[in-house]
């Protein structure tokens, strides 16, 4: 069994692999003994890897940290600076390729931060955005002005807000969408073309509030992950 580890900013995402099947597990519940390597994707601080990393030592077990390159099969890297890339969203890119061959895709993955990316059919990266999630929008809203606030009731709504909560939560919620909108429109084709693909902990109220096909997918940087892999044993 491959554990495969995405450690993002504030949440560790735990996954088995085993002959290509991925299935997301709490870190308690790893069954070490029949751990074989560990790969792991991480953007976020080594304190959410702690107890992973220590078993690892423990065990002997080979660990790989993916790395961004400035490609890896088909799919180019858009950053001339690769190194600087997010491996999440390097892998969020390369497993939408690898999904949607066909098509061109638009990788929307909202957590403690938003990031939308853009990728040709032919593999191309075309590059991205990285926006605050919605709950730091609303967070830097709130801290930084006096009459600003929100609160944990009001739903995000793709609609004008008439109070103050509303108006911050629909807020976050609008420039996200936006901003995906806007990735669809640099592919400069047919929507029909078009894969979109949500991610992250925002990932499915993000697609609820999309008014066009899409799909979500929880474990896409961990289907990235497993992607990396195959490469790097070839
Ligand atoms: N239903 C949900 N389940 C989990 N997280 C949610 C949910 N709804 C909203 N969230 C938000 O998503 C965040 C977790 O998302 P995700 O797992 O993508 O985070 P992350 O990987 O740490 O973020 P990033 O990749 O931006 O560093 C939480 O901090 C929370 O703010
Ligand atoms: C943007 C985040 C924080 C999202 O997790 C991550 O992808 C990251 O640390 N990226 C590095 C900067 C960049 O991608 O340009
Ligand atoms: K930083």
């Amino acid at each position: 069994m491959r554990l495969l580890v995405d450690v993002g900013n504030t949440a560790l995402k735990v996954a088995s692999e085993v002959n290509n099947n991925i299935t997301i597990i709490e870190e308690g519940d790893i069954n070490w003994s029949v751990v074989k390597e560990i790969a792991i994707a991480q953007v976020g601080p080594n304190k959410l890897l702690e107890n992973v990393t220590t078993k690892a030592q423990q065990l002997s077990i080979p660990v790989r940290q993916a790395k961004v390159t400035c490609q890896l099969g088909a799919v180019k890297c858009a950053y001339p600076q690769f190194q600087n890339l997010g491996i999440d969203r390097w892998l969020g890119v390369v497993a939408c390729h690898y999904l949607y061959p066909n098509k061109h895709c638009v990788v929307v993955d909202s957590g403690t931060a938003s990031k939308v990316d853009v990728v040709t059919k032919a593999g191309e990266h075309l590059g991205g955005w990285i926006l605050p999630g919605l709950d730091m929008m609303i967070e830097s809203l709130v801290s930084n002005t006096q009459k600003v606030f929100s609160d944990s009731e009001s739903l995000f709504l793709p609609e004008l807000g008439r109070n103050t909560p509303n108006a911050v939560k629909n807020g976050a919620l609008i420039a996200t969408l936006g901003a995906v909108e806007a990735g669809i429109a640099q592919l400069n084709c047919d929507f029909e073309d078009i894969q979109v693909v949500f991610a992250g902990g925002y990932g499915e109220l993000l697609q609820l509030h999309f008014e066009k096909p899409s799909v979500f997918i929880d474990d896409l940087v961990l289907k990235g992950l497993r992607n990396w892999c195959e490469f790097i044993h070839k």
